[in-house]
């Protein structure tokens, strides 16, 4: 039996250990120390408990390991990799951003496109929706997809890898950085400069996308509006909780990464330029 692990019990990682045990996986959840993790859902009043173990105390390496912390907090996990792998152990790195897995010096480690919706809060991670992870398609990923075959974590293999990659940073480029400049949930869609401010921040990722290569339809930034309009109007993003928990954002791996790319193709990117500099603006101290 594969023995999987799961670096980081938060919104994300709570979700995919639940999805794994649920379907009589063994699996172990890696917290900074050992405790609980409460998953909740908004219309249900059933709760699922899981056990933590502290990452320090962890011994024995995992065939499958999901590391789901934020991208500023990888740096404080990666020491930890060498005694939780072997040679033929299978690192996903689930996050938002991209350019993070650069740092892993482990042969087999994919970066996962993340549709999991959620939020962590002391000992509670509530699920909001989806159970995706989107990954390139070759014969590691093939095997990782029917070793979970009967869990209800929907992993899906992409022979366009880069394109998911792409799309899901537009994803976030825009809905990220209204809800936490705006310290407000989706809600905000119901106000229509914010949706207005949403298409011509899409419409640059888009640019910039074309520039690096990936090409995306007319219709994309209508598809991403509509997968926003599907959000419940409480539903806040990764970004918004990081921004009033007054943890660090993830803005060097969404926002600082398109801008840079931006200034690499010297592209006219307003919107984007001014989310950056406020969002940069917000973390400083004062
Ligand atoms: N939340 C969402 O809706 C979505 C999130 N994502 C992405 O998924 C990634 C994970 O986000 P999310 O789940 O929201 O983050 P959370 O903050 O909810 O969870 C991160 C977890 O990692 C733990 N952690 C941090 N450092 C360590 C460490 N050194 N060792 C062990 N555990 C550690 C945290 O512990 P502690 O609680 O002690 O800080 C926390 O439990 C991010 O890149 C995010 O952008 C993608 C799609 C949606
Ligand atoms: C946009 C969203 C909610 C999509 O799952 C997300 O990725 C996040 O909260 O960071």
């Amino acid at each position: 039996m594969y023995k999987f692990g799961v670096i980081g019990p938060g919104a994300v990682g709570a979700v995919i250990g639940e999805s794994l045990q649920k379907s009589g996986c063994n699996v172990t959840l890696l917290g900074r120390k050992a405790g609980k993790v409460h998953i909740e859902r908004v219309k249900s009043s059933k709760a699922v408990i899981l056990p933590v173990e502290g990452i320090s105390e962890a011994t024995g390496s995992f065939d499958y390991l999901f590391i789901t912390v934020k991208g500023t907090q990888l740096e404080g996990v990666l020491p930890f990799l060498e005694q939780l792998t072997q040679p033929n152990t299978v690192c996903i790195l689930c996050q938002n951003g991209f350019g993070q897995l650069e740092k892993f010096q482990i042969p087999h480690a994919y970066q996962a496109v993340v549709y999991i919706s959620g939020q962590k809060k002391g000992q509670i991670a509530t699920h909001f929706r989806d159970r995706i992870l989107i990954l390139p398609e070759n014969e590691v990923t093939t095997k990782l997809k029917e070793a979970v075959t009967e869990s209800n974590l929907d992993i899906q293999l992409s022979s366009n890898y880069h394109y998911e990659v792409w799309y899901k940073l537009i994803v976030n480029l825009a809905i990220n950085s209204v809800t936490a400049l705006s310290r407000n949930t989706a809600l905000i869609l119901q106000e229509e400069k914010v949706r207005k401010l949403c298409e011509k921040l899409i419409q640059e990722g888009i640019a910039i996308a074309a520039a690096e290569g990936i090409h995306f339809e007319e219709k994309t930034t209508e598809e991403i509006m509509g997968i926003y309009g599907g959000y419940p109007s409480y539903m806040g993003t990764s970004m918004y909780y990081d921004m009033i928990n007054g943890q660090a954002m993830e803005i060097d791996f969404i926002q600082g990464f398109l801008y840079q790319k931006s200034r690499e193709h010297d592209l006219y990117t307003p919107c984007l330029d001014t989310v950056y500099s406020l969002l940069l603006a917000s973390e400083m101290g004062g």
